[in-house]
């Protein structure tokens, strides 16, 4: 019996998730769907030819019994309810990040997870399942270049709308870098700061547009991430970790290299569609087989929480120049 998905947020990633869900993966479809712009999500049925129940409220979509598992892809100061309400009717739910903008909507979430005593969250942190990180993470894992001592990153995006402001800066974009980098590094942060370099024309007045965020791990890695939003020439992920005997770069997306008329190029993606597609296409496939089998294992709420906390402290280094520290309370067993 195929899984019914009941998708609440039919905008970019909704329908991109929907799309995969019905044409791609396996062993689930898309049964219903919600958007407060209703006449959005009967689009997202109509173009996409999902043949689901159009619902005018999320929370009446998560308790139908055409729904046996839920996904949360509208925006993120609406998580939280709609993953406590799933966590409620017992029901698993694929959460996109953030899992709630602060660390304390995600520890809600968590007490309420582990008080119905089974895994029943996953969140839409899709870079560990992206074969380049995994390259990397192998890399260090066979102690490749020795003990990570430095990390540099770049989150690029070519351009956001005026709704995107400082904060999401960190809650909406480096959110990404705070998971993979826990993981890839399996460690903790214990600092962050923010800097603010020269702002580029093509903000606006409510953006602080590029950030630098500076993070200290528990081991003593000193960690350096450029957030730029607006950066005009692509979609462009960066992750170089330098080690005792090396560096080790994230590998570029495979892109075809053209040599012509005295000329070597090669195109660069221009959003994160397509960037991860993959990974969005495996996260998604292990959260279907988790539901059949009873069984998530994908990213869990304490990993949305453990982001949120440096989330939260890097938002506050945001408002005050200030370094401030981080500290993370130790992992419920629940969740080892
Ligand atoms: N994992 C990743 O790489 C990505 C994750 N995302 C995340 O997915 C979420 C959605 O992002 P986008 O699709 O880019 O935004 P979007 O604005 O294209 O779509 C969000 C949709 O949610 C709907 N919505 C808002 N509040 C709602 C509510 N209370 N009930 C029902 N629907 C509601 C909006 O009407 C809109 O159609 C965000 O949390 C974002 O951080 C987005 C892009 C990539
Ligand atoms: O999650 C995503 C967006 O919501 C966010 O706005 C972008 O900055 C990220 O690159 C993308 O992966």
């Amino acid at each position: 019996m195929p899984l019914r998905v009941g998708i609440i947020g039919t905008g970019a990633i909704g329908r991109d998730h929907s799309r995969r869900i019905n044409n791609v993966l396996t062993g689930a479809h898309v049964s219903a769907v919600n958007d407060v712009n209703v006449e959005q999500a009967q689009k997202a049925v109509d173009d996409l030819d999902l043949k689901a129940e159009v619902f005018a409220n999320g929370h009446e979509l998560i308790q139908s019994n055409a729904v046996d598992a839920v996904l949360v892809t509208s925006w993120g100061p609406t998580h939280e309810e709609f993953v406590l309400s799933a966590i409620a009717a017992g029901k698993p739910v694929f959460c996109e990040k953030p899992l709630a903008t602060t660390a304390e909507g995600c520890k809600r979430i968590v007490d309420a997870e582990i008080a119905t005593g089974k895994r029943l969250v996953q969140v839409g942190f899709m870079r560990p399942y992206d074969s380049g990180y995994q390259l990397l993470k192998n890399a260090l894992t066979i102690g490749e270049i020795g003990d990570p001592l430095m990390v540099h990153c770049a989150h690029r995006n070519p351009e956001v709308p005026e709704s995107y402001v400082t904060p999401m800066a960190i809650q909406d974009t480096l959110i990404h870098e705070l998971d993979v980098l826990r993981w890839l590094l399996d460690d903790d942060y214990v600092s962050a700061q923010v800097i603010y370099p020269r702002r580029t024309r093509f903000t606006h007045s409510k953006l602080a547009d590029p950030q630098i965020v500076l993070l200290e791990t528990k081991r003593g890695i000193r960690i350096d991430v450029e957030v730029f939003v607006n950066c005009k020439y692509g979609y462009d992920i960066q992750c170089s970790v330098v080690g005792e005997l090396g560096v080790l770069n994230l590998p570029e997306p495979q892109s075809l290299l053209v040599r012509k008329e005295a000329s070597l190029a090669t195109n660069i993606l221009t959003d994160w569609k397509q960037r991860f597609i993959k990974a969005y296409d495996v996260e998604l496939q292990e959260f279907i087989n988790g539901c059949l089998n009873s069984s998530i294992t994908g990213p869990s709420a304490w990993d949305g929480y453990a982001a949120s906390v440096a989330s939260d402290a890097c938002v506050e280094a945001q408002e005050t120049g200030a370094i401030i520290p981080i500290s993370m309370a130790d992992k419920p067993s629940f969740y080892s």
